[in-house]
């Protein structure tokens, strides 16, 4: 992770993409696709008129395919610590992680970050909506990612998740976060998912500037 010096009052920083950007080749295209499969199988249940067992078989074949093509798990997690500034394997922004929806952020100039992202059903917890432990789950990130755009990063400690109301599926959500304190070690950061400028959820985290060492 890039450190960035504090932002002091009435100081701007420049836009920027604090995100990994996809790319439409490599391992980055196999998980687009994937994240296709992961809706389309969600899509399908018992109503599909899909060959469900040809299905399996061919998928089966594919990881049995990536599982022989591999390396060491412990020399992949060296490899995905191993640059500095964004990561591109995260569950939340991630472009190698199938499990990303994937949200993008930029920096902005006042010191908050945000980003726009719409999803689906594999995110689904009431009837049509986002489960509220992915919105959690988003949050958390996005807050981490806005202490490291503020320039002083830390682990999460306490994270207050406010649900106002209902955050709807297959709309485009806004997502924005700031570091609004910190204090010695300590770090305070808000963050907010709104939909057409209503807020439906919004986190206040407490982060303790620690960071676990990275693999080597
Ligand atoms: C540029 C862009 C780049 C982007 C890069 C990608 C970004 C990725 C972003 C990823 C984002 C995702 C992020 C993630 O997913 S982080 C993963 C989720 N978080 C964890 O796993 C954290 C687990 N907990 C710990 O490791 C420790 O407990 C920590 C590190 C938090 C503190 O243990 P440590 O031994 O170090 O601290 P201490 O005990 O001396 O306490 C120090 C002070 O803190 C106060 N305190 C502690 N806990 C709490 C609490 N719960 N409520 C209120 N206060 C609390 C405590 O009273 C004391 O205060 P005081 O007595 O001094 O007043």
């Amino acid at each position: 992770m890039s450190e960035k010096p504090e932002l002091v009052p009435g100081e701007t920083r420049k836009l920027e993409v604090l995100t990994a950007i996809p790319k439409n080749e490599g391992v980055d295209s196999a998980v687009a696709a994937t994240r296709r499969v992961i809706s389309a199988l969600l899509h399908a249940g018992d109503r599909t008129s899909a060959e469900m067992g040809a299905v399996a078989a061919q998928l089966n074949a594919i990881a049995d395919h990536l599982d022989e093509h591999n390396g060491p798990v412990d020399d992949r997690l060296v490899d995905m610590w191993s640059g500095e500034g964004v990561t591109r394997h995260d569950p939340i922004t991630g472009a190698e992680n199938a499990i990303a929806p994937p949200l993008h952020l930029a920096g902005r100039e006042d010191g908050s970050i945000g980003g726009v992202v719409t999803l689906g059903l594999p995110y689904q917890g009431p009837p049509g909506h986002v489960h509220g432990g992915v919105s959690a789950m988003l949050l958390d990130h996005v807050l981490g990612v806005s202490n490291a755009w503020a320039g002083t990063s830390g682990m999460t400690a306490r994270l207050t998740l406010n649900y106002h109301r209902p955050t709807p599926l297959f709309q485009e959500l806004e997502i924005t976060g700031r570091q609004m304190k910190v204090e010695g070690r300590k770090i305070w950061t808000e963050g907010v998912i709104s939909v057409d400028g209503e807020p439906c959820v919004s986190a206040e985290g407490l982060f303790i500037n620690k960071q676990v060492p990275r693999p080597r």
